[in-house]
């Protein structure tokens, strides 16, 4: 009996049950992705190895049709498909911007593009890709006051910068929107909203390939290097996965290579970059599950924990670390500290008659026992504070998750979903640091026992 539970076919039944992550529900049949496929097909696309589909963990994706191999093209899409600047100045607005001085930006030119495209409807020609574009968007631009101040320290700093960027950009660009009123029967005003703004800045952030484009004289001078993939871009991030991704001037297709192959009906996967789930999360709205290249950042405030009133020596150090670029970029990751913080913790237990050996401090070499020690012991109280104030917001998370709507709280798992991955990695490192600190503690009792 057990066996027959527990065996493949038993395995298949509870896949079925509970829901297979890896197995998505096919959306090819849903009209709009048919319109889709309808369109790309006039646009010389027509691959039949990718189907959309809705996944349980990631949301839309593309899942294979057959194995793909290592070493296999996953998409080839035509240049005729993609939708770049010069899409944007051979349309019907293209004079329009181009007599517009001084010249707008490559990224404001397709975000007026797309909230033009969205606002016409039936009469636009790109209908069948703003029809599956999302409506919405989960980057923190989008998010309430209340998320905001619930994000680690470091996201939410650069948070409020992203929403300080979308909210320039449109203020930038109002007398801009104003001259497009030739092309609209309705007032422009009601057309280019600030929201209209962000929910286009999100669709050229979030899914744009890269792809230089020479300089057009005119646009600004900001680098030109976005282009909207339809259809390619239905494809998730893994940060596991390898692909090459390049717009090749030999087929003039903007192609990916697989590098380790995909199985028959999974989800086919990219890899947006190395990027951790704080970055993640302010570029793309979500987080990755055991993300390998994930990090916990330590702020400037937070080191304030490891610096005593009695150490004479501490403004000198300060500036020290001022000088030599030592506030940023501190972090814990699964493997314990990173080299920077432990470095800068090193020259931070010095004492007084270690000082001047802070080179030795630069080349990353332990200065004496006790200032080893007592670098660990400033990690570990690091660690620990980070966790405490981890276990503070899940907290509250958890509270305002009781009365939350439904986008609010999607929001509020986004964030919990961080700050869980972040306790994760916090709490490897907090081990790492005890085993190491009784390591040093043993060390120095041999070195005493036989000196
Ligand atoms: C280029 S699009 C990929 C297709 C997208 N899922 C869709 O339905 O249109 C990038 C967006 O997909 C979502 N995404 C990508 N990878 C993901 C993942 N591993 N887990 C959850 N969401 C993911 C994020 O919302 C991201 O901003």
């Amino acid at each position: 009996v057990m066996r027959k539970r527990f065996g493949r076919a038993g395995r298949k039944r509870r896949r079925k049950h509970f829901g297979d992550p890896a197995q998505g529900v096919n959306l090819s049949g849903e009209s709009q992705y048919v319109e889709l496929r309808r369109w790309l097909k006039l646009r010389g696309f027509s691959s039949t190895c990718l189907i959309p589909a809705h996944f349980s963990d990631t949301g839309r994706g593309l899942m294979t049709s057959e194995t793909i191999e290592a070493g296999d093209l996953i998409i080839s899409l035509p240049e005729k498909c993609l939708l770049s600047t010069s899409t944007v100045l051979r349309s019907h607005m293209g004079e329009l911007i181009k007599r517009w001085k001084p010249p707008v930006s490559p990224l404001l030119a397709l975000c007026t593009f797309l909230i033009s495209e969205r606002h016409s409807g039936t009469r636009s020609l790109w209908k069948p890709y703003i029809d599956v574009l999302p409506k919405t968007y989960t980057c923190p631009v989008y998010f309430s006051e209340d998320t905001v101040n619930l994000l680690p320290a470091a996201l939410r700093k650069k948070a409020l910068k992203q929403r300080e960027t979308v909210q320039e950009l449109y203020e930038s660009a109002v007398s801009f929107f104003k001259s497009l009123q030739p092309l609209f029967s309705q007032s422009v005003e009601n057309i280019f909203t600030q929201d209209a703004l962000c929910w286009a800045w999100c669709s050229v952030n979030t899914r744009t390939v890269y792809m230089k484009h020479p300089q057009s004289d005119f646009l600004s001078m900001e680098p030109d290097v976005y282009a909207l993939a339809p259809y390619l871009d239905l494809l998730n991030h893994c940060p596991d996965v390898q692909v090459e991704a390049a717009f090749s001037e030999q087929s003039r297709c903007y192609e990916i290579r697989s590098g380790s192959g995909c199985r028959r009906r999974e989800q086919a996967f990219i890899c947006y970059g190395p990027h951790d789930n704080q970055r993640l999360l302010l570029e793309y709205g979500f987080v990755a599950r055991g993300n390998p290249h994930s990090a916990v950042y330590v702020e400037r405030e937070d080191l304030q924990l490891c610096l005593t009133r009695r150490d004479q020596q501490i403004t000198q150090k300060l500036m020290f670390l001022k000088d030599h670029d030592f506030s940023e970029n501190l972090t814990f990751g699964l493997d314990g500290p990173s080299w920077r913080l432990l470095m800068t913790l090193r020259l931070l237990s010095l004492q007084p008659d270690e000082f001047s050996s802070w080179k030795r401090v630069l080349l990353g070499a332990p200065v004496s026992h006790s200032c080893e020690q007592h670098s660990f012991h400033l990690a570990a109280v690091l660690c620990q504070h980070l966790i405490d104030e981890n276990t503070k917001a899940l907290e509250k998370i958890h509270v305002m998750k009781g009365r939350a709507s439904a986008s609010l709280r999607h929001q509020l798992d986004l964030v919990e979903s961080l700050r869980n991955e972040e306790q994760r990695i916090l709490h490897c490192s907090l081990d790492m640091l005890k085993r190491d600190e009784t390591m040093t503690f043993v060390e120095d009792s041999l070195c005493s026992a036989f000196s």
